[in-house]
């Protein structure tokens, strides 16, 4: 599929129609076989194999909010109209006999999805593997379009696996056939080179997937470069993407003329620009225009109503287009992902300063062997944080609610024992506005929940709320981590494969025949994540708590309420300790500690690991 040469009618769609050729003459994207890190994800073709056919570079990470999670970030639109031009096309308007008095408003010619800018630059970053919903794909990558080539595609035996090879167009030489001269009888045309290829190295491959919940998952290839040599304008100048030429097409095909359309483009600049329409020309419009008029030879193009030819202006409006009688015949758009219908579960963002939270937050810019982990939960004074095993217990309050859920935005991963997850049902993904699902893009900006479940107990069900969550667009289904002697059954395995989820096995113990928490924060290193959020449970929180293991927790984060939940209740306590001379001594005390009053809770912050592990602090 190349939507770029589906509608685009600028000069490059005759060399674009080879796009999906897979002898272009090209190198093609490799394939690279993962290694065996001792951990593995249980076979069969999915999304995720796909993606892990040729596993991302090291530093890959899927996408989440960090870093920009805050309203400016997710709604900003970053446009310039300062290159936008007007138009007079004289020719065009002449050939015109349309009524020009008509008192109406023109709806908007742009109907551009949320946060279309920045989801182009992302798009066209690809900086971290990036994955949306089905939906999403189709809505926002005919805009992102003109960037990519087609190289080549892939489907699985099943068919519900598609990957697709892309190269950034600038990486193909560009001819453009002479038609100027008559040519000798059996010759064929020659071809002039009308721009060297190889100018950027620049791959990646789409990876669809569709199951219970259909996904995209677009990340580089390990043979692409990892920055565009040029940035989305020299794109955006060489060729229009199929969104714009869309709504150009759509415009063409109502019998409008190519200045009248190309004039109402240029009334809205912020959106025109948003859309990747900043060199949009009114010869774009043209050839648009130009291949609807020649099946329907007999229509005369009119100007918009409330528009006219002038003589030295071109198009010019005539009328106020303020409301008055509004043409019933042309709909008003609406976005296809609506950000005005948030789910009833949507947390308002913090409108309170977490900045204290900054210095125990992932560093995302920090190439590290192993994730940036935090453990964070809510514990009452007793150090207890459910009344009973598994009890549900709310400790915190709305405001510590919302600084959890922010957390969850800053993490790639949010990590509980089984425990956690057959006492609460937890959702697990973040529920402030704004974040995927949450009125912006869906799964893409999601933490990925991650179940550690050696003897695969937890029962994989549609009903569960990780996959609800999944299934409506607000979250990632599951990573659950197993260990070799888990019986895993092929109907789960599909099933929650279906859903975007899988199953990690992990093979190395510890002296008790625990699941080493080296190799699972590696495990979860290898599949692209940063960092990791350890929301609980009592188990879980206090064996990482431990010496064997502190030295992979970065900070902690708990919010204190004020309660005593008694004994009965399930304990955050790490083994005892002693000094060298045997006397009791305590267990462990974090550093740089911070407290800070939230609504009814306090919040404790500190650091844990002691500090850097030799071998990172070189690579740091
Ligand atoms: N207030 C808060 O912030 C939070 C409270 N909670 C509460 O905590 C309670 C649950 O805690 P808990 O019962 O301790 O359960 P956990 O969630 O800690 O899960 C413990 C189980 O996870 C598996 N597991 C954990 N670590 C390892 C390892 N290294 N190797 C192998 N298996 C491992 C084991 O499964 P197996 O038994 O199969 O071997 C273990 O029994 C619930 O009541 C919940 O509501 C939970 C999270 C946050
Ligand atoms: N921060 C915090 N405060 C509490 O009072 C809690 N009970 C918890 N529990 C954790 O949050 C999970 C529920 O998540 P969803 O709201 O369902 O997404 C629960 O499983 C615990 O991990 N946390």
């Amino acid at each position: 599929m190349d939507h770029a040469s589906n509608a685009s009618g600028s000069s490059e769609e005759a060399s674009d129609s080879e796009a999906g050729s897979p002898r272009n003459g090209f190198v093609q994207v490799e394939d690279v076989l993962r290694t065996d890190r001792g951990v593995g994800l249980v076979h069969t073709q999915t999304q995720k194999d796909a993606m892990d056919d040729d596993r991302p570079q090291p530093e890959a990470t899927p996408i989440n909010l960090s870093g920009a999670l805050n309203k400016q970030a997710l709604r900003g639109d970053e446009t310039d109209s300062s290159q936008l031009r007007t138009t007079t096309d004289s020719n065009e308007a002449n050939s015109s006999n349309a009524p020009t008095t008509f008192n109406a408003k023109t709806p908007s010619l742009f109907n551009n999805p949320p946060n279309l800018a920045r989801i182009r630059k992302v798009l066209f970053e690809c900086n971290d593997p990036i994955e949306i919903s089905l939906e999403e794909f189709e809505t926002y990558w005919p805009f992102i379009d003109n960037v990519w080539v087609k190289q080549r595609s892939n489907a699985s035996k099943e068919g519900h696996c598609t990957t697709d090879y892309y190269m950034c167009r600038l990486r193909r030489p560009t001819h453009r056939t002479s038609e100027t001269r008559p040519l000798p009888e059996g010759k064929r045309p020659r071809k002039k080179r009308v721009r060297e290829g190889g100018i950027c190295n620049f791959q990646i491959k789409v990876v669809r997937f569709e199951g219970a919940y259909s996904t995209v998952t677009i990340a580089r290839t390990p043979g692409s470069c990892s920055v565009h040599s040029h940035d989305l304008d020299y794109i955006d100048r060489v060729k229009r993407n199929s969104g714009l030429m869309e709504y150009a097409r759509k415009e063409s095909v109502k019998g409008y003329l190519p200045s009248s359309i190309y004039t109402k483009f240029q009334e809205e600049p912020d959106k025109l620009c948003e859309a990747g329409g900043r060199f949009f020309t009114v010869t774009d419009v043209r050839n648009i225009s130009a291949k609807w008029r020649i099946q329907n030879p007999e229509v005369n193009l009119i100007p918009h109503e409330g528009y006219e030819y002038q003589k030295g202006h071109g198009i010019v409006k005539t009328q106020s287009t303020d409301g008055v009688n509004e043409v019933p015949s042309q709909p008003k758009p609406t976005p296809s992902i609506s950000s005005s219908s948030l789910p009833p579960d949507t947390l308002s963002f913090p409108q309170f300063s977490l900045d204290f939270l900054q210095p125990y937050l992932p560093n995302n810019s920090e190439r590290r062997e192993f994730p940036h982990v935090t453990l964070s939960y809510a514990s009452s004074m007793d150090s207890k944080i459910s009344l009973q095993p598994g009890m549900q217990t709310v400790l915190s309050g709305p405001e510590a609610k919302l600084m959890t859920h922010y957390l969850r935005s800053r993490h790639d991963a949010i990590l509980v024992g089984v425990g956690t997850v057959l006492a609460d049902n937890p959702g697990l993904n973040c529920r402030l506005e704004g974040a995927g699902g949450f009125g912006g893009l869906g799964r893409m900006w999601q933490p990925r929940p991650v179940i550690i479940d050696p003897m695969g107990r937890w029962p994989v069900h549609p009903e569960c709320r990780m996959l609800r969550t999944a299934v409506d667009g607000k979250g990632k289904a599951p990573w659950v981590v197993v260990s070799p002697g888990a019986q895993i059954n092929p109907q789960t395995l599909m099933m929650l494969k279906g859903y975007g989820g899988d199953f990690l096995r992990i093979v190395e113990f510890n002296q008790h025949w625990r699941l080493r928490w080296e190799a699972i924060f590696r495990a979860l290193a290898s599949e692209g994540i940063k960092s990791v959020m350890i929301e609980g449970g009592g188990t879980v929180l206090s064996e990482l708590l431990n010496p064997e293991y502190t030295s992979f927790i970065d900070s902690i984060v708990v919010t204190v309420a004020p309660t005593y939940l008694g004994r009965g209740g399930v304990n955050v306590s790490p083994d005892s300790k002693q000094d060298p001379g045997g006397a009791p001594n305590a267990a462990l005390n974090p550093r740089e500690v911070k407290w800070m009053p939230l609504g009814q809770n306090v919040i404790m912050c500190g650091k844990i690991r002691p500090s850097a592990r030799p071998e990172e602090a070189q690579r740091d």
